[in-house]
């Protein structure tokens, strides 16, 4: 492996290589995001299964004897994408049966901005069903509150009282909107997954409360994120549990797949663990696209995550939430973020040093590639955001010396420290992660076949 031989030396800031999982805001990150997308919307007036049998659950008891403690939850933004078109689901009128009616306004209920203004102890939903209790936090779309589910004719009784999530949607048309296509989802998922062992949040009901629409869940306990904040910060969780959590994200990613439906917003904290932390769910399908409808945008997915096709403007699939996964795992491995571009320019470069320089049949093809490549198709890295001041980076094929994969997690040092059998385990993790962040997503693992991967199968 050579190093990158720059003709004008730019590499991203090293502080890029180095961002604990743990410290990283996901609200600052989406922000840019979003401003960048509004403009490329202005700008774009104008608006792609099968399944496989996986034994069950890893047994992943014991793995966390840590104490846990009230931990910090990230504050997170969304962008929400709602196309005109509908997608083969009816989407009701918005303003009927309890819709915002009056959507874009506020009410007495509301905020400035349109979230309900939750009271603890409050009861909401069909005959008062749902007595809430806590408040989970707020993010761009909804904020989410714990309560107790009293039953059907909202008596509870006992035992009978589980723990609901409940997600209130901003009364907003295209949030309510966009919330009606994540329970089309959410019910598509459900349909093809009737023993729920895909690890899929389930969705338990929905209902509209004072013009905001309110999407009942199972309860779970904290995000991955939260989970590598508590347990593993800057050192990640180990490997038997990394194991478990992949094997759990590939049987839900088949599922998507089988449904033709795109989550296209995947990072550990859109994936929920229940209390005992052995089981995931995916969650917030907030983003989510039918595959046959999704719009090329540089913008899709968050950026830390977001897989080369996006950036390139090249046709996506299901495979930007293999690449997603690929990347949630190697910061559930270390507590690091694996690509922490502040720039879809920045995330090239990163991705290019440790995988090589993209393969010119995909520059060639890429709507977008002109800004991030000139015409001999050179690397030109952004000394800003804009493209304006770039500069030429010649990239080698080949990663950068100690960027690869295999320098960063099993380099013979780190292999030494191990017995025979985790220094095993480690390859094949980091061989599985290898097939996971292929840059050309034609080669890329799919759900199923990681599924069958040494890593998973030993
Ligand atoms: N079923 C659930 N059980 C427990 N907590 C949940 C559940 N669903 C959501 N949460 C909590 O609420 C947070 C936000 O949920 P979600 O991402 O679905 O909402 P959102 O409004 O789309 O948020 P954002 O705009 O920040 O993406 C999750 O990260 C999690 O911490």
């Amino acid at each position: 492996m050579t190093k990158a031989e720059t003709s004008i030396a730019v590499p991203p800031p090293a502080s890029l290589h180095e961002v604990s999982a743990a410290d990283y805001d996901p609200s600052v990150d989406r922000k840019v995001d979003e401003a960048r997308e509004q403009q490329q919307q202005q700008r774009d007036a104008a608006p792609p299964a099968t399944e496989v049998e996986v034994d069950e659950e890893d047994d992943i008891d014991d793995m966390f004897s840590l104490d846990t403690e009230a931990g910090e939850k990230p504050k997170k933004k969304k962008t929400i994408r709602v196309k005109k078109t509908k997608n083969g689901v009816a989407l009701p009128d918005a303003t009927a049966a309890g819709g915002p009616a009056h959507a874009g306004l506020t009410s007495n209920w509301d905020d400035d901005e349109g979230y309900y203004r939750i009271v603890l102890g409050e009861r909401i939903g069909p005959k008062g069903r749902f007595h809430v209790f806590a408040n989970l936090g707020k993010g761009m779309f909804s904020e989410v509150v714990r309560a107790k589910d009293l039953g059907e004719d909202g008596k509870g009784s006992g035992d009978s009282t589980p723990d609901v999530a409940i997600k209130i949607v901003r009364s907003q048309e295209t949030m309510y909107k966009a919330g009606i296509k994540e329970i089309a989802h959410l019910q598509k998922l459900a349909r093809l997954d009737v023993d729920d062992k895909r690890h899929v949040v389930r969705l338990v009901s929905h209902f509209t409360h004072r013009g905001h629409l309110c999407m009942v869940f199972e309860n779970l306990a904290m995000n991955l994120r939260e989970v590598v904040k508590r347990f593993g910060k800057d050192v990640g969780l180990n490997l038997k549990a990394v194991k478990a959590y992949a094997h759990q994200m590939l049987l839900g990613l088949a599922l998507f797949r089988k449904a033709g439906i795109v989550h296209a917003d995947l990072k550990p904290d859109n994936v929920l663990v229940n209390e005992a932390k052995t089981t995931l769910k995916i969650c917030d399908l907030g983003s989510a696209v039918d595959v046959n409808e999704m719009d090329l945008t540089p913008y899709l997915v968050s950026r830390f995550y977001r897989a080369p096709e996006v950036i390139l403007g090249l046709p996506c699939d299901a495979s930007i939430d293999t690449w997603a996964v690929g990347c949630t795992l190697y910061e559930l491995y270390t507590g690091r973020i694996l690509f922490p571009g502040r720039s879809n320019n920045q995330m090239l470069h990163l991705i290019q040093e440790t995988k090589g320089k993209v393969p010119t049949k995909l520059i060639r093809k890429g709507q977008f590639a002109h800004l991030h490549f000139d015409e001999t198709n050179t690397f030109l890295a952004h000394a800003a955001p804009t493209a304006a001041n770039s500069a030429r980076v010649v990239l080698p094929t080949s990663p950068v010396n100690g960027q690869d994969l295999k320098s960063r997690l099993a380099s013979p040092q780190v292999l030494r420290g191990l017995d025979e059998q985790e220094a095993r385990r480690t390859q094949a993790f980091v061989e599985l992660l290898g097939r996971m962040l292929e840059v050309d997503p034609a080669k890329r693992i799919t759900p199923q076949e990681a599924l069958r991967h040494a890593f998973l199968a030993a």
